[in-house]
């Protein structure tokens, strides 16, 4: 039996309460080891051992030296690649094909390009003339936060961890991870990398458990914190925010999406498709940004919806090794459930069902796995759960439209505001669309194409802050103003 420990100033350690949780692989429910939950006093050892280490061999660090460290985990991780694609594999259940892709590979990209980051950054300087006549020369100072908290989900459980863990770091800061209880596996493994390239004891730590009177609120709520930063749901969200008002600690929230995608009738109609499918299918419809509400304008609705189907038929759920998988299952019960949940909901308030709808049909062996059917439905009012609500799994509401302003007061009658995709040869359009959504991230003709440079976050209820590049360094780092009379 695998027993998933906490990683506590540089070591793997059980807790004091001896609680532990099963973690269940969601491909067939096999049992994949006993985590063992951290209660306050690891938490709070987690939060010393950040601090002290702030003051010792890792705050003396140069920028120059700091970044050494951090390519050599990009190093360390690249050499362990399958021992954290298998680890993302069992908790996820999702496909390798996809992991291998995205997941792992921004495991290590999400400290590269801090460190290419903090080695360029510069900051401001004015100079002024004084009262008596001499001169005043002000400039900026970037200094780490301190112990910042990292609160994680489960749906990319080591990309969205390094995008925060990557800049943390590069800042000179020191972190107490929190992952998503469903998926503790590639931030504890993490630990092994950070003793192996030497970085200090503290540095890194990560505490294991749920969020609610366990390590996630332990962690929220202690006051040697100072900063949190979440990716996750925003009621969650709004929790995280009020216990960081304790202390007047910053937060960085990066939260729930219902995002559209506008699909017009001069479109690229197969890289359309194309698109909306991965927007809507991809880790199983488990991605913030993904597609719920579709789009089309009517003179190819009927065909879009069509051709949509045939991409949803193709989707084959399975294992996630095998060569012909196209879909994992959902990560738990818990969630499986929830989406299921909606499905009836959909039903029940009159969804036409294109396709999908259900659990579908699996070999005896995964029958007791997380699976559900990526799902199209049409012909719902725009005030129906499933188009409002966000779900977090492989489906859609396909609307027709007629005019550009009828789809941008759709698109924008959401209390989301993450993400949107534009599908048109009119670049015009486009571009006068891109600035009318209420969005923090606008792809055209395009989705989830990354650069990591730049700003990434949601606006309305999707967020508050941008992380990415310089941008993150507003979270990750206090500018201090210092100004020289002579
Ligand atoms: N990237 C995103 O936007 C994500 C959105 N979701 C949405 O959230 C729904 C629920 O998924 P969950 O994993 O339960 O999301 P969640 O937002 O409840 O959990 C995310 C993380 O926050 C922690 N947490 C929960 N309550 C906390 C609290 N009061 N204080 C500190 N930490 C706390 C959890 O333990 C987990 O590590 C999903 O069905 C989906 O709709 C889920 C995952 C990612
Ligand atoms: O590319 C990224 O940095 C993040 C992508 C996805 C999410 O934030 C999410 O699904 O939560």
């Amino acid at each position: 039996m695998k027993d998933i420990l906490n990683f506590i100033n540089g070591e793997y350690v059980s807790n004091v309460s001896g609680k532990t949780y099963e973690k269940r692989n969601p491909v067939d429910n096999s049992l994949i080891g006993m985590v063992h939950e951290a209660g306050k006093p690891e938490v709070d050892a987690a939060v010393a051992a950040a601090k002290a280490a702030l003051k010792g061999p890792w705050g003396k660090l140069s920028v120059v030296e700091r970044c050494n460290m951090l390519d050599a985990i990009v190093a360390e991780i690249n050499n362990r690649f399958d021992d954290f694609l298998q680890a993302e594999i069992a908790d996820t259940g999702k496909p390798a094909t996809l992991a291998s892709h995205i997941d792992i590979p921004r495991g290590a990209a999400n400290f590269k390009i801090f460190t290419d980051t903090i080695k360029n950054v510069s900051t401001e300087s004015f100079e002024m003339r004084t009262p008596d006549g001499k001169t005043a020369r002000s400039y900026g100072v970037r200094t780490p936060r301190g112990v910042i908290a990292i609160i994680c989900p489960w749906n990319l459980p080591l990309l969205l961890m390094t995008w925060k863990c990557g800049p943390a770091l590069a800042c000179g800061n020191t972190v107490v991870v929190k992952p998503s209880e469903a998926t503790p596996s590639t931030a504890t493994l993490l630990g092994e990398v950070m003793n192996k390239v030497g970085v200090p004891p503290g540095v890194y730590n990560v505490v294991n458990g749920f969020g609610v009177d366990s390590a996630g609120s332990f962690l929220t709520s202690h006051p040697d914190v100072n900063g949190i930063t979440f990716t996750g749901e925003t009621k969650t969200g709004t929790a995280i925010m009020k216990a960081g008002a304790d202390g007047i600690r910053p937060v960085s929230l990066e939260l729930g999406g219902k995002n559209a995608a506008l699909v017009f009738a001069d479109c690229d109609f197969d890289n359309a498709v194309a698109t909306v499918t991965r927007s809507c299918f991809e880790n199983a419809g488990q991605v913030c940004l993904g597609t719920e509400r579709v789009y089309v304008e009517r003179p190819i609705f009927d065909k879009f919806v069509a051709a949509l189907k045939e991409k949803a038929e193709q989707m084959k759920p399975g294992r996630p090794f095998d060569a012909d998988t196209k879909i994992g299952p959902l990560v738990s019960k818990i969630h499986q459930k929830k989406v299921l949940g909606m499905y009836a909901k959909a039903k029940e308030e009159g969804a036409n069902i294109v396709f999908g709808g259900g659990i579908p049909d699996m070999p005896e062996e995964l029958k007791d796995g997380c699976w559900v059917q990526p799902t199209i439905w049409t012909g719902l009012p725009e005030t129906a759960t499933v188009v409002t609500e966000e779900i977090f799994g492989p489906c859609c509401h396909i609307q027709p439209f007629d005019t550009e302003e009828e789809v941008v007061a759709m698109a924008n009658n959401n209390r989301y505001g993450l993400a949107t995709s534009i599908h048109t040869q009119d670049i015009s359009r486009a571009m006068r669309l891109a600035s009318e959504i209420e969005v923090g991230l606008c792809w055209i003709n395009s989705w989830f194409l990354r650069d990591l440079r730049t700003p990434f976050g949601g606006s309305k209820q999707s967020g508050i802050g941008r992380e990415g590049g310089v941008h993150s360094l507003e979270f990750y780092t206090e500018l201090r103003n210092v100004m020289v009379k002579y």
